[in-house]
């Protein structure tokens, strides 16, 4: 049967929809008349659990899947391994089946951090993985396993997502700038911060052609524009925060990697060009220090309002 695209909205079932990147879709899409919403946390939706993804899959029949759980904790990835490949890799591989089974695609999110950091001048979507550590390992498995299960998906890696929802760099370098004289910041990795909301803007344009007929399937990069390291972006953060309130923080001291003592390895520049996406979909980058103004008023806006009940 042939489907009306300008009616008929497209069914999407959110995982992981209390994250950062799965909070901001759902907010998004659930204005968009183009969508029709499904959003389903961890309580609800397990997606380690094969027979659960079966289950709700089955229940919820959506036109496509967009899988926004992850581990994410790149520290504790080695003391958490189990939990870390449950997700990052199995998990994607469950869902990745299940899909395959009811022919629905599947739209997954990874990370900068399946490279290693080696090419200062960026990574494209050809370029060799080889993580540095668990984190960057399970992701890099779980995009292979999605590969092998199931042609019709989606790979859209981003990097340094910041947003006001849950533990991200943003919010925990505002909290040490308020609560301390003197902050450091490493300034030897490089990257490109993406905003939550700016990567929901990029899903669902990609999702609004796909659902059009566009058979761009595969692996894509996208990230904010400007290059920065996390000196640079925590710079911005105490900018645009020194707009709301006098910070206690008076020095921010550049440091390097080496300094952190239970750091994780992680890539030392691990800029991702987003060329194929232009060309494929048309979709440019934002700069994230716009993005980040914004993000800043909406967390004071949001502290001002919890202040408020
Ligand atoms: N954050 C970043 O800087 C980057 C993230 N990414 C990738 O983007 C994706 C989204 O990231 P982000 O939004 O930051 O992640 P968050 O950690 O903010 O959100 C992940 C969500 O997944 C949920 N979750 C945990 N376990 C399960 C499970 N077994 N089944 C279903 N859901 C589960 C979490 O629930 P709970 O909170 O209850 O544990 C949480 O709501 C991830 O795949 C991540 O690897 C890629 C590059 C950078
Ligand atoms: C404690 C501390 C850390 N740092 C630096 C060291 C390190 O590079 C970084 C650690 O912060 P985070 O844990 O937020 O960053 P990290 O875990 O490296 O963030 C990554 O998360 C995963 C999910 C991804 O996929 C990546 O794209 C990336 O966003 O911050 C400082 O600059 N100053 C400090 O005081």
């Amino acid at each position: 049967m042939e489907q009306d695209f300008l009616t008929t909205p497209a069914r999407i079932l959110i995982t992981g929809a209390d994250g950062q990147i799965g909070y901001f879709l759902n907010q998004a899409a659930v204005t968009d008349p183009f969508f029709s919403v499904v959003a389903l946390t961890d309580h609800e939706f397990d997606i380690s659990d094969p027979e659960q993804v079966q289950r709700q899959l089955d229940l919820h029949m959506p036109d496509y899947v967009i899988n926004t759980t992850g581990f994410n904790t790149v520290d504790r990835a080695g003391t958490q391994s189990e939990r870390c490949v449950a997700l990052n890799t199995d998990g994607v591989e469950n869902l990745a089946l299940a899909c395959g089974d009811l022919s629905i695609p599947l739209f997954h999110l990874s990370s900068d951090y399946v490279f290693d950091g080696h090419y200062e001048s960026g990574y494209t979507e050809e370029d060799q993985a080889s993580p540095l550590g668990l984190y960057g390992e399970t992701k890099w498995q779980g995009e292979e396993r999605l590969r092998t299960a199931l042609p019709q998906h989606v790979i859209l890696r981003v990097s340094w997502v910041f947003s006001t929802v849950g533990d991200n760099y943003m919010r925990r370098s505002l909290q040490q700038a308020r609560e301390q004289k003197c902050i450091s910041a490493v300034d030897d990795r490089r990257g490109c911060p993406t905003s939550a909301t700016d990567i929901a803007r990029v899903i669902m344009a990609m999702l609004k052609q796909l659902h059009n007929g566009a058979e761009n399937w595969g692996t894509y990069h996208y990230c904010g524009a400007e290059v920065t390291s996390r000196y640079g972006f925590t710079e911005a953060v105490l900018a645009a925060a020194s707009q709301y309130e006098k910070l206690k923080a008076e020095e921010l001291k550049p440091i390097s990697s080496s300094e952190l003592c239970s750091d994780a390895e992680r890539p030392a520049s691990s800029v991702l060009v987003c060329t194929k996406l232009l060309n494929n979909f048309g979709i440019r980058q934002i700069p994230w220090r716009s993005e980040l103004v914004v993000m800043i008023r909406e967390q004071y806006q949001n502290e001002e309002f919890t202040e408020s009940v």
